[in-house]
């Protein structure tokens, strides 16, 4: 019965899960993955244009995960502020930097392209909040969940915004997975502390996810 499963086990069913999203996600074509991304990111374009937004948080991407390079670079066109993250590795926790140019970013943590902290303007987030985060991730289902790389950083990253959108006054923002069409499962392992998403990008377009 699943309700009794032991956290061991659930550990061990993500691991698997993991190990199989990321195989099917490399087997994805080199070139299929180009063409995918990029209509992605012209989806995602569309739809932070369609609602006015005017700063985003995205990550870079690394492995086989979609390309985000040309939704970062609308975003520097079209004059949107684009947030990227900055990994702590010992806390697992992320810090947020505004960007304006690739120049800004060096490889960091796990190799992924991060802000360089001499060179980027680190942004304090109680101040300063995204307005729609998007999220990296192996594999989604339609209510919602997601699967990471198991590093907690994403659902660390959302118990810190309800913090600051405990009071109510503002609404939390969009919180939104980017990932191929390939990506979707049946039913992605969640525990209590996962966040879940509120709509996945693919390069089909938006799909708002089901309640829970
Ligand atoms: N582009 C991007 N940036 C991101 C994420 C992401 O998924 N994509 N993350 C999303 O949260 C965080 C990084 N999380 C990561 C967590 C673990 C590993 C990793 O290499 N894990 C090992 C397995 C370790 C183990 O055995 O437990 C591996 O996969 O080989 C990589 C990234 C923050 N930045
Ligand atoms: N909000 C949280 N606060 C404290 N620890 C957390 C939190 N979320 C996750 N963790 C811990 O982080 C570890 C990884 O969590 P999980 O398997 O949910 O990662 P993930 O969502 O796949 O990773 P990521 O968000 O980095 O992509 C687990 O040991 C979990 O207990």
């Amino acid at each position: 019965m699943e309700q009794f499963e032991n956290r061991y086990t659930i550990m061990e069913r993500k691991k698997a899960e993991r190990t199989a999203a990321a195989m099917r996600r490399d087997s994805l074509p080199d070139q299929q993955r180009k063409v995918w991304s990029e209509a992605a990111c012209t989806a995602a374009a569309d739809w932070l244009e369609s609602r006015n937004t005017r700063s985003f948080m995205i990550y870079t991407s690394f492995r086989s995960e979609l390309d985000t390079q040309r939704l970062i670079e609308w975003g520097w066109h079209n004059g949107l502020k684009v947030i990227v993250p900055r990994c702590l590795f010992q806390e697992r926790s992320m810090e947020l930097f505004a960007i304006d140019d690739w120049q800004e970013l060096k490889p960091g943590a796990y190799g992924i392209l991060e802000p360089d902290p001499t060179q980027a303007r680190m942004l304090d987030i109680d101040k300063e909040v995204p307005e729609v985060v998007f999220v990296p991730g192996l594999a989604f289902d339609r209510k919602g969940g997601r699967l990471g790389y198991g590093g907690g950083y994403y659902d660390r990253f959302h118990d810190r915004l309800a913090l600051i959108f405990s009071d109510g006054k503002a609404d939390f923002p969009p919180w939104i997975g980017l990932g191929y069409e390939a990506q979707w499962v049946k039913a992605v392992t969640m525990e209590l502390h996962d966040a879940r998403i509120d709509a996945v990008i693919t390069e089909r377009g938006f799909k708002k996810t089901l309640p829970k």
